[in-house]
């Protein structure tokens, strides 16, 4: 059965498909075009909205602000060539670390 956490892959896969799309048509087009700096700057516009939202706003808000946030993060990571499954690996590898581990493991 589908579930609500699958909506990134499928996000993923629409993402890639609309990447060459018509610029008038779709808006992953039009990012796109625009080129991997506009692409990092809506990512970083949409973590900092996701940001106030956590700090001054409704949790309605913050829902609408991280669910933009996610999107423009799959954009990015589809412009990059880097898929949402080696990011998923990367989490997964590190469950069962505490984070007092990973820092370690990062300073080796
Ligand atoms: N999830 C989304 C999604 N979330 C947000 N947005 C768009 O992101 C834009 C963000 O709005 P902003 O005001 O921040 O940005 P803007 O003013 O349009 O652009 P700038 O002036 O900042 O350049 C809006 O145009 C939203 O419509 C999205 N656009 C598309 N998707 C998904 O991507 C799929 C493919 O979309 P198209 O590429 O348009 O076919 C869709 O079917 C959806 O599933």
């Amino acid at each position: 059965m589908d579930t609500h956490a699958d909506i990134l892959m499928r996000l993923e896969k629409t993402i890639s498909a609309r990447r060459d799309a018509s610029p008038q048509e779709s808006y992953v087009a039009r990012l796109n075009a625009k080129g991997l700096p506009k692409i990092a700057q809506k990512v970083g516009e949409e973590a900092t909205e996701a940001v106030i939202a956590a700090l001054s706003g409704s949790n309605e808000e913050l829902v609408g602000e991280a669910a933009d946030l996610l999107f423009h993060l799959l954009v990015m990571l589809d412009a990059k060539g880097v898929s949402l499954d080696h990011v998923l690996g990367e989490l997964s590898a590190r469950e069962g670390l505490s984070g007092l581990d990973e820092k370690a493991a990062r300073s080796k």
